[in-house]
């Protein structure tokens, strides 16, 4: 499980996350939706330890991300494809991972096929498409067999097979009992991946609900959604006339 409590952020005279308060239970998936610039990313930055909070704490299995002896096997995160050094193949990407967080090297050898990179496995990473890059990105984030999952725009770029790869793996990774938090702005694409939907709006926590339920009432989940966070941003479009 992951816990925000009271997590806030300021930069300068900013609030970019404000006292927000939300756990993110095992089982289901939980999609993290929000407008532009409302506070997704450094959310997850402070529940990383990458961003201190300015008041509150973000907990992992009730340990700050800090505290954790060994992050990899108790998170595993996928935040950037593509930061991955151009000349080593994938597998020595991993097996240096492995070895340097008291991971076995037959479990390299396992996230390769689950995310489908055995064949391409000695390839330089600088070599991949897009699509390898981010099958790479989460053969890392599973190395360590974690319990909680945190994706930031998984699906960016991806093909439509690779959209579809994704949201099954999330499914099943939850349906094992993980925790998977991820964050899109694609509404149609959370409609059929997220179970639950943590829904923010200039820091603030607007829904905390399930995709039925906010569904419920509005023509579609996309309008459900901009009714909530329809006062929530700083820019308003002007409708073509
Ligand atoms: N390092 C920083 N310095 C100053 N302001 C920042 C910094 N990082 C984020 N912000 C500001 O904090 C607010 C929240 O930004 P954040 O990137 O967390 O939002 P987001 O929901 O992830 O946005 P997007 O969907 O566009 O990626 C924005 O107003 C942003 O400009």
């Amino acid at each position: 499980m992951i816990e925000l409590r009271e997590l806030t952020k300021r930069y300068g005279g900013r609030v970019a996350v404000d006292g927000l308060s939300v756990r993110i239970q095992p089982g289901v998936v939980t999609g993290f939706l929000g407008p532009n610039g409302s506070g997704k990313s450094t959310t997850m930055r402070m529940i990383l330890g990458l961003d201190a909070p300015d008041h509150g704490e973000a907990l992992i299995g009730g340990v700050r991300y800090p505290d954790l002896s060994w992050p990899l096997k108790a998170v595993g995160t996928l935040l950037d494809a593509g930061a991955f050094h151009p000349g080593r193949s994938a597998r020595a990407h991993l097996a240096a991972l492995a070895a340097s967080n008291d991971i076995s090297g037959s479990r390299v050898e396992q996230v390769l096929r689950t995310v489908g990179l055995s064949d391409a496995a000695t390839r330089r990473a600088g070599t991949y498409s897009l699509g390898m890059r981010q099958r790479l990105g989460v053969a890392v984030a599973l190395l360590g067999d974690p319990g909680v999952l945190l994706l930031d725009e998984p699906v960016n770029g991806l093909d439509p097979e690779g959209i579809r790869w994704i949201r099954d793996l999330l499914r099943g990774l939850a349906a094992e009992g993980r925790t998977v938090f991820v964050s899109s702005h694609l509404i149609a694409e959370m409609a059929l991946t997220a179970d639950r939907l943590v829904v923010i709006g200039r820091g603030r926590l607007l829904a905390e609900t399930t995709v039925a339920e906010l569904a419920a009432g509005a023509d579609s989940l996309e309008d459900a959604f901009f009714r909530l966070t329809a006062q929530a941003t700083d820019y308003r479009g002007m409708g073509a006339s």
